[in-house]
């Protein structure tokens, strides 16, 4: 699934009417009923939820509306929704039994229209695009039964073009119409709410009556379906302006924008559906458009990486490579631990573990699977040392990995120890934890070679904000850009975690993971991770490959140690490794 900017959404609405000539209003259509199919689907699901519709329905409308979702799999009764975008033409006649064909079915009637009576809905529009979406919705709202009225935050004269033309559909439709300042609102009167204040045109935070509605909205309590954002987010960041909307459900134009893929945005949207208006999905690749919603279909199709991950009958260890664990201290021997076991849990055939000698003997059976290797002299105390380098290289040269960082420690002459290994080895790597922050204070990283071997570079927004020297609130407000202009200057693949953890790629193109669980927040669980992306380079996954995979299978991960332990508040690292 595409992922898009506000200036790039603008650039495809444009190629839509321009190059291929399919009408600005024909769009502002298709949205307008889009949105009102999502909030009937909405009405639809409390009132299944709610009993209603089971006992007030002896009528054929609620069968009608049973068939077009398929009740036959009991979605109905336990009023859930049907897969977002998902319309079923109609439930397949049971064979051999009753009449040979179901009855004829309304296409459009998503809502029973006694259920549809019972609600009345207030359509916030803006001046711009986004309300002239609201003034189409309000139509087939209207169209399907329910009571509309419009609010304008603006006098509607002001609005212009499609959004002037909606206006007038509507209001020859004699759909009501307030104007905000001008005519008194009892929010109490309405059952729920669509905010088409502002769109994807909107800057800065709302200012005079949206700012108004958008409180009155929030304070409401009603639900409330946001046209393709909510008001006051910010599409680029995902960065909530005060006031904004917080929406139960946000139905999505087209295309996802960056704004919802991200938190807090994410938290405010609610659930996203994304809904196509007719701007051809092929325009995105001609455009060059490379962000995506890290999903199964995008790790085969863009990275080729298969969440199944095939193996060979015929492979044996050799086949699956080998990986070089290089961390763990005295203090934090588990950070290693964890990295080492999780990248055999991701199916490379061997790992070698090298640490300070003198935790070789202590540690000897902590995992029976694994290769111990002294990498310091037996004076270190366990911790690691400069001089280290030299035996970390000769190691490596039998490895096809290397894994640095996690529970490294830092050390007198750490940054160069580390430059040592970044230009003395050649094949893949990721570097972590205490690595990351030994390249955060190097000087001149610019003058570092540039590595053949693909290099992944796994930052919490801490580590991020010491290597972009900036603070970590600034990382997180725009966490894309962060990530993908440090991976396209150094040429590296930037692994961004937390929820909805980022994959920049060196090329520019972006990946944003949704498996994941908060559960996922304890100790250890950054170590696994970059024992997870060692192990699947050790199976010649590329560089963005290996980590976006990484990336959402360590989720899943994640997810299923939650479901085992039955509370995500009691998930351990060990668990996740344990899940995968
Ligand atoms: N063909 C298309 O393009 C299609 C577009 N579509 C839809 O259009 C949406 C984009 O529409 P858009 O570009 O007209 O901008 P929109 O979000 O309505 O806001 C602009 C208005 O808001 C105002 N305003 C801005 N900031 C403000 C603030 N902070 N506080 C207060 N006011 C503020 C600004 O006023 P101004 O500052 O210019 O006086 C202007 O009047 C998009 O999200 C989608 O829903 C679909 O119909 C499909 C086809
Ligand atoms: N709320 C969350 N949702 C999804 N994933 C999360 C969440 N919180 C943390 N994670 C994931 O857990 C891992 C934590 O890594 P990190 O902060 O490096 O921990 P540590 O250094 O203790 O190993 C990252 O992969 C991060 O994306
Ligand atoms: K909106």
């Amino acid at each position: 699934m595409y992922v898009v900017s506000s200036e790039q959404m603008r650039e495809l609405d444009r190629h839509t009417i321009e190059k291929i000539g399919i009408p600005a209003v024909a769009l502002m259509e298709n949205a307008g009923r889009v949105i009102a199919e999502e909030v009937l689907k909405l009405c639809f699901q409390k009132k299944a939820g709610s009993g209603w519709m089971a006992e007030a329905s002896h009528g054929p409308a609620a069968s009608d509306a049973a068939l077009q979702y398929g009740a036959a799999d009991g979605a109905v009764r336990r009023g859930v929704c049907p897969p977002a975008g998902a319309f079923e033409a109609g439930a397949a006649p049971l064979r051999g039994l009753g009449p040979a064909c179901p009855p004829p079915v309304a296409g459009d009637e998503l809502l029973p229209a006694e259920a549809a009576g019972q609600e009345h809905w207030l359509i916030l529009a803006g001046k711009g695009n986004n309300g002239g979406d609201g003034a189409a919705a309000a139509r087939y709202l209207r169209d399907a039964g329910m009571r509309v009225t419009l609010l304008y935050a603006a006098e509607p004269s002001t609005l212009a073009g499609e959004a002037a033309l909606q206006r007038d559909a509507a209001a020859a439709l004699g759909i009501p119409a307030l104007v905000h300042g001008r005519d008194a609102v009892d929010f109490r009167a309405f059952t729920g709410i669509v905010d088409a204040l502002l769109g994807t045109g909107s800057a800065g935070a709302p200012r005079g009556a949206y700012a108004d509605l958008i409180r009155a909205a929030n304070a409401s309590g009603l639900p409330i379906v946001a046209a393709d954002i909510p008001s006051g987010l910010d599409a680029d960041t995902g960065a909530l302006h005060e006031p904004c909307i917080s929406a139960e459900v946000t139905v999505c134009l087209a295309f996802l924008k960056r704004g919802l893929a991200q938190y807090p945005g994410a938290g405010a949207a609610g659930r996203v559906v994304v809904r196509s208006i007719g701007i051809p999905a092929s325009l995105c690749r001609e455009l060059g458009i490379g962000t995506y919603l890290l999903t199964p279909h995008v790790l085969r199709t863009v990275l080729d990486a298969d969440v199944a991950r095939p193996r060979s009958p015929e492979g044996h260890k050799g086949t699956y490579g080998h990986v070089l664990t290089v961390g763990g201290s005295r203090t934090m021997s588990g950070a290693g631990l964890l990295a080492t076991r999780a990248a055999l849990r991701a199916g490379c055939g061997l790992v070698t573990w090298a640490l300070p000698a003198s935790l070789v003997l202590p540690l000897s059976g902590a995992a029976p699977e694994v290769m111990l290797a002294p990498a310091t002299d037996e004076e270190s105390g366990g911790y690691w040392d400069e001089a280290s380098a030299e035996r970390v290289l000769e190691l490596a040269k039998t490895r096809d990995v290397l894994a640095v960082g996690p529970g490294l420690g830092r050390f007198e002459g750490d940054s160069g120890w580390l430059r040592r290994l970044w230009e003395g080895w050649d094949g893949p790597m990721v570097v972590d934890a205490d690595a990351l922050n030994m390249l955060s204070s190097a000087d001149g990283v610019d003058a570092w070679k540039v590595r053949p071997g693909a290099t992944v570079l796994t930052p919490h927004p801490g580590e991020m904000s010491r290597l972009l020297g900036i603070s970590t609130a600034e990382v997180q407000r725009d966490r894309i850009s962060a990530a993908t202009a440090y991976a396209v200057r150094h040429g590296v693949t930037l692994v961004l975690k937390g929820a909805r953890t980022i994959v920049a790629s060196p090329d520019g193109s972006a990946y944003i993971n949704t498996t994941g669980t908060s559960g996922m927040a304890t100790g250890g669980t950054g170590d696994v991770l970059t024992g997870i992306i060692a192990g699947l380079l050790a199976q010649g996954y590329s560089g963005p490959g290996a980590a976006a995979l990484g990336v959402w299978l360590h989720g899943r991960a994640g997810e299923e140690a939650a479901r085992r332990r039955g509370h995500p508040a009691s998930v351990l690292a060990g668990d996740v490794i344990d899940a995968l």
